[in-house]
């Protein structure tokens, strides 16, 4: 006898913009974002019964979502998830857990005649600041916080010797290599009880993600890089001693390659070894590290 397992639905990419106007300094601040909502509670009838009396449209969440993005603040995105989540539980008897994931996009205000200008910005790179947020009757509000698409490349520092060597090992050990990869990083919070709580000390949230963003760039470039394992572990090291409500840090990096390129063929180039300069940068496959850091 087949049964329903496990169900959620909801809107995802709902796309939201929203700008703040200083009426006083005529400054304009924005903020983009890709929102999704997913619901769970008792809706197995739905799936079961083809009863929709316990659906609210995904349409309609799409609408709650630019409502709650009128009436509230936007940022930090921690907050408007919670907000946004909480909603669902205090309208809907039936609903028991919000899944909300906020993904920011980057608008960096640009800076003309060495002045920040007041409403014009740029996209500098793909990098997103992400929230995943659960708001439950149960458990309260559980938030993991996030960078995702941070790609960044040092052409030195960075080593990898000592692995094991078998009959299925062809790589050579390097003591100088490129190391680069898309970070993909998370921070883990304590559980909040309430919106209440998520309020109290909302600035834990902005100053996190700072935190974060500086130590895997500082880490990153100043690690004498024995493996992207060890350079990780201390990123997660690092930002637990940063913040104190997180509970665990999380990295997924890719180990984009750059091969050394044999040029001796053309001339006798010297390009390897000491004498490399052109690599070949891969696009698959690549390594793939992942470690999730907690606290003792
Ligand atoms: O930092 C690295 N870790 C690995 O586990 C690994 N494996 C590999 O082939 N190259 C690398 N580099």
């Amino acid at each position: 006898m087949p049964s329903l397992a496990s169900a959620r639905y909801g809107k995802d990419n709902v796309r939201v913009y929203k700008v703040q106007r200083d009426a006083e300094t005529g400054v304009q601040t924005v903020t983009e974002m890709t929102v999704c909502c997913l619901l769970e509670g008792q809706i197995d009838t739905s799936y079961t019964k083809a009863d929709n009396s316990v659906v609210v449209a995904t349409d309609s969440i799409k609408n709650t979502i630019y409502i709650k993005a009128k009436e509230n603040p936007v940022n930090p995105p921690e907050l408007f998830a919670s907000i946004l989540g909480a909603h669902f539980l205090a309208t809907y008897a039936h609903i028991h857990t919000a899944h909300v994931k906020v993904v920011v996009h980057r608008w960096t205000r640009m800076v003309v005649d060495g002045k920040p200008h007041p409403h014009s910005f740029l996209r500098d790179g793909q990098e997103t600041r992400t929230v995943k947020a659960a708001v439950s009757r149960k458990a309260g509000i559980q938030l993991r916080s996030g960078i995702a698409g941070l790609t960044v490349l040092k052409s030195t520092g960075s080593a990898f010797h000592g692995f094991v060597r078998d009959e299925f090992t062809t790589l050579p050990e390097t003591w100088d290599r490129i190391l680069s990869t898309d970070v993909d990083c998370g921070w883990t919070w304590r559980a909040y009880a309430d919106l209440a709580q998520v309020r109290e000390g909302v600035e834990r949230f902005d100053a996190a993600w700072e935190a974060a963003r500086e130590i895997t760039l500082r880490t990153f470039a100043q690690d004498e890089s024995a493996s992207v394992q060890n350079t990780m572990y201390k990123m997660c090291e690092l930002i637990l001693e940063a913040a104190p409500e997180v509970q665990r840090t999380d990295y997924s990096l890719p180990n984009k390659h750059y091969f050394e390129l044999d040029l001796s063929w053309h001339k006798g180039i010297k390009n390897t070894g000491e004498d490399a300069e052109v690599y070949v940068p891969q696009s698959g496959p690549n390594g793939l590290i992942k470690c999730e850091v907690t606290r003792s």
